[in-house]
């Protein structure tokens, strides 16, 4: 499905869970700063909007996307923590790079997940130039921290 001119962050708001008792952990890649930043800012006023304490939000920062998996797990460990939403941003480069980093973390994010029983969200924006992923941060096709955000609410009500 084409992307073009289309806003990728709306979303159904019907039928949420009261999220006022729940607390959130955000792992935050350092990698393209300006970018994750507003992915950050994004996510953390869509909690905000729909119910969660900022008391109840944690960020945490990693160096690279490739280390979200594992800022993940610390979180997603605590009994306290009840969803961790993941974000970073890996742009194309000359090499194969980014791909192995996109799998590893895809599957990481995933695995921590599935081992925890906690909703992790894979919030990683994997564009092919930094005007892409400013344009899934807040530009033109929305902004993938809200869409994570939104995620993580939702499955509460699974769990
Ligand atoms: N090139 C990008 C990276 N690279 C760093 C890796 O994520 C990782 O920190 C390193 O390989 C050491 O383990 N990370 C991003 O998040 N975005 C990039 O574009
Ligand atoms: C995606 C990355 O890891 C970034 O550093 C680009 O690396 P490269 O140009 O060496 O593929």
């Amino acid at each position: 499905m084409s992307s073009t001119d289309k806003n990728l962050s709306e979303f159904s708001t019907n039928d949420l869970p009261d999220i006022s008792g729940r607390t959130f952990a955000i792992v935050v890649a350092e990698w393209n700063h300006e970018v994750t930043e507003k992915l950050f800012d994004g996510a953390y006023q869509t909690l905000v909007d729909y119910g969660a304490k900022p008391e109840n939000i944690i960020r945490a920062n990693v160096p690279g996307s490739y280390e979200l998996s594992f800022g993940a797990q610390v979180f997603a460990r605590k009994q306290n923590v009840d969803a961790v939403i993941a974000l970073g941003c890996v742009i194309q480069g000359e090499t194969k790079h980014n791909d192995y980093i996109n799998h590893a973390v895809a599957q990481g994010l995933t695995q921590v997940s599935l081992e925890c029983h906690k909703p992790v969200v894979f919030g990683v924006l994997t564009p092919n130039t930094q005007e892409q992923a400013l344009d899934r941060a807040g530009g033109k096709h929305g902004n993938k921290g809200d869409e994570a955000a939104m995620t993580a609410i939702k499955m509460l009500k699974l769990v």
